[in-house]
């Protein structure tokens, strides 16, 4: 009731503002930059007046007179409403300061442009739905932009193969496939999709292969009449997702780990792609095999992949935690009761002692930090600490204590000269993490515009091409 009577007050005031500016002219100034009795009252209480409207008021009062332009075209007042909405303010406004402008990433610098957050939730508000598809070489996530999560996951490979090679029946499938399961017409909307993470190298013959696929997905999409399509590497839309645009993205992948460095929202190819030759199948193998060693039977590997998920972790010190009771149990429906013990810390150890599955590989941290070494000598950047934030990524990388161990080893391991200022930042969104820095992406004020190519650009460059 009181809202309402601020509300009429206001706005007759605005009213008589217009009218006075017609009628008599006054000068400008003195009568815009007026509010009349409200004048009285201190600039923050107003804004937490004005609070309590629904956004679409607030703008309907700002077109009134400039002295309520200014006060509910105030950034304050709309970065408020922006952080009542579903998305995480933290990363709407890093999306909207670092990625606004696409490819190559420009920041927004407050000296020479202000953002306006009126304009920023006006825009977003008009941005369309897109699909999201993060195509994973073990499992696939799809879902809508404007949803707070995917809403389909598909087992990539065993249902259509290596995605990873541009093969158009197969990739045409999978497309096929996501939006049957969407009931989605392809034409509808814009479509953002994550491109694999395989061919690191730096050489002419990776290059050619990275091109091909790219070229692929993109020819699959357009002849089914998708109107524009955004496309990103995995590791760059994982580190977007936690808010850098620079960093070293580790991806505990389903066949192979993939450490990869990113300056800019650019993959550093040429500094080195560290890759281990393992990742989440070997996980639930070495769990089954403890398992059995231990004689605890199970019907399917999808009972080992849930216990893997849901009770082990990654120790802070493997010697000690060995000594320590460790013991958990959890129920699986149909199958029973399961307790496991030292199998929940000594699965993820692998990550760090491959020899205790038998592995000759790289450990994690020797890895990371032979990635960093590389980073440094290359000397790219004038600071050299871009390379100091270690992102996590993949469905692995969300056991428990992961990161704390990963920054231990790392400071252990690295040079004091490098070690300083290291930090592990696990996965943002889980197992989702790169569907969901697709949807920082497709969600910006200024999506699909710098972000997308278009059918017709498409057909015009590849027509130019040849
Ligand atoms: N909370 C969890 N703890 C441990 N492992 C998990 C957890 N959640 C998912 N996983 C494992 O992550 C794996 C799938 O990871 P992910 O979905 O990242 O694979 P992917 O995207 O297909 O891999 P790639 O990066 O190779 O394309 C599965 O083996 C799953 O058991």
């Amino acid at each position: 009731m009181n809202l309402r009577k601020v509300w009429g007050s206001m706005w007759s005031r605005s009213n008589s503002c217009k009218d006075s500016t017609k009628a008599i002219q006054v000068p400008r100034s003195s009568s815009s930059s007026s509010l009349g009795a409200f004048d009285q009252l201190p600039m923050d209480i107003l804004v937490q007046i004005l609070m309590l409207m629904e956004p679409r008021d607030a703008v309907k009062l700002s077109l009134a007179c400039k002295a309520l332009k200014s006060l509910a075209g105030s950034n304050r007042l709309w970065i408020f409403y922006l952080q009542c909405l579903q998305e995480s303010w933290d990363s709407i406004f890093f999306a909207e300061t670092s990625l606004r402008y696409g490819y190559p990433l420009r920041m927004v610098s407050s000296e020479s442009e202000e953002l306006s957050f009126m304009r920023v939730y006006g825009q977003r508000a008009q941005v369309p739905d897109s699909i999201i598809i993060d195509g994973g070489s073990g499992y696939c996530k799809f879902g809508r932009s404007k949803n707070a999560s995917p809403s389909g996951r598909s087992a990539t490979f065993l249902e259509f193969g290596n995605i990873e090679s541009p093969i158009y029946a197969r990739l045409q499938q999978f497309f096929v496939t996501i939006f049957n399961r969407m009931q989605v017409k392809p034409s509808m909307q814009p479509i953002v999709v994550s491109l694999p993470l395989c061919h690191h190298d730096d050489t002419e013959s990776a290059k050619a292969s990275r091109r091909q696929l790219k070229t692929a997905i993109l020819n699959v999409l357009f002849d089914m009449n998708v109107p524009a399509v955004c496309a990103v590497n995995q590791a760059v839309l994982a580190l977007y997702a936690a808010r850098q645009t620079s960093g070293i993205v580790v991806n505990i992948g389903f066949q192979v780990i993939t450490i990869v460095p990113i300056l800019n929202g650019k993959v550093m190819r040429q500094v080195g792609v560290e890759v281990i030759g393992f990742g989440a199948l070997k996980l639930t193998g070495f769990l089954k095999e403890k398992m059995q060693e231990n004689n605890i039977t199970f019907h399917s590997l999808y009972t080992v992949r849930t216990l893997k998920e849901n009770l082990c972790y990654v120790a802070l010190d493997y010697e000690a935690e060995l000594s320590r009771d460790t013991q958990a149990s959890m129920e699986i429906l149909g199958e029973g009761w399961f307790t496991l013990s030292k199998e929940r810390f000594q699965t993820g150890e692998i990550l760090f002692q491959p020899r205790l599955a038998g592995m000759r590989a790289m450990s994690l941290h020797q890895a990371v930090a032979l990635c960093m070494d590389h980073c440094d000598e290359a000397g790219l950047t004038g600071d050299g600490s871009w390379f100091k934030t270690v992102v996590l990524a993949g469905g692995s990388a969300c056991l428990p204590g992961l990161a704390e161990r990963l920054e231990k080893e790392l400071q252990n391991y690295l040079p004091s000269s490098i070690c300083n200022g290291v930090k592990v930042i696990p996965p943002s969104c889980g197992v989702d993490t790169a569907w969901h820095g697709g949807k920082l992406i497709s969600n910006l004020s200024t999506f699909p515009g710098p972000w997308c190519i278009t059918r017709k650009q498409f057909r015009r460059k590849s027509r130019l091409m040849w």
